[in-house]
């Protein structure tokens, strides 16, 4: 078990609400799709070798459908102060997702320049790579769990693949986080069923192709985790 004592966050009880964030939206018919399935956060990624890279005005005018519903998270992975300014300013993020390999020291100088809640997400494989949770207890608000990318991959994130959930299980439960990497409507039964987490992240379970996300597929994830949810409290 992996315990984090001072880690005084507000984590809601795995039992009750479960936040889904959709993730690498670029147009509004999928961003509604998000939202009519009830995505408590959507994502805009900023990551330029990215397919699902959305210009920061660009985001800034599909994010205005989710106000009051969902908020909006802007993915970027080591950005530079320029290019954060440049989407705090256009996007007005909810929530800030650093992907990269940023420091407790470069997460706590982004939160104190944007004043921004911040979901710093971490890699894993398996359970030893969660006491890189350590160091940012305290200063990250959340965190977000997703594979290692692929040997050869250009991406951070986004990549489609899924770790070994069950290294979730000795997590202490008072670390709020999101279950990402490599979801779909096949297989979020048993995410939710091994690891329970308060938090899921999809992005690539729901395209058709790279970067193409489908309003279809959206819907049909959000069958499967009411499906599952249904199930395993009956
Ligand atoms: O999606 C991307 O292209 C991306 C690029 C740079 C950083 C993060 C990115 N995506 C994040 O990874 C998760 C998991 O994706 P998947 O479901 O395995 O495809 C995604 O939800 C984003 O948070």
């Amino acid at each position: 078990m992996l315990f984090l004592d001072s880690f005084a966050v507000s984590c809601q009880s795995r039992a009750m609400a479960l936040d889904i964030k959709i993730c690498g939206l670029k147009t509004d018919k999928t961003l509604a799709a998000a939202l009519a399935g009830g995505a408590s956060h959507v994502g805009f990624i900023f990551f330029a070798k990215s397919p699902r890279y959305v210009e920061p005005a660009e985001a800034g005018r599909l994010r205005e459908a989710a106000i009051g519903k969902a908020k909006a998270v802007a993915v970027t992975a080591d950005a530079g102060d320029a290019f954060l300014d440049e989407i705090v300013e256009k996007m007005h993020p909810d929530m800030l997702q650093l992907h990269g390999s940023e420091t407790p020291e470069r997460v706590t100088e982004i939160k104190a320049r944007y004043g921004l809640p911040v979901m710093k997400a971490l890699p894993v494989s398996e359970a030893v790579d969660l006491e890189r949770i350590r160091p940012f207890v305290g200063i990250a608000d959340r965190f977000l769990f997703d594979a290692k990318p692929p040997k050869g991959s250009e991406l951070p994130g986004g990549n489609g693949i899924a770790f070994d959930w069950r290294v979730l299980a000795g997590l202490d439960a008072g670390v709020d986080y999101m279950l990402s990497g490599g979801l779909n409507a096949a297989n979020i039964g048993d995410a939710l069923r091994l690891a329970d987490p308060p938090g899921l992240d999809i992005s690539s379970g729901v395209e058709s192709a790279p970067g193409v996300k489908d309003p279809a597929l959206i819907e049909q994830f959000f069958r499967a985790v009411r499906a599952a949810r249904d199930t395993s409290a009956a």
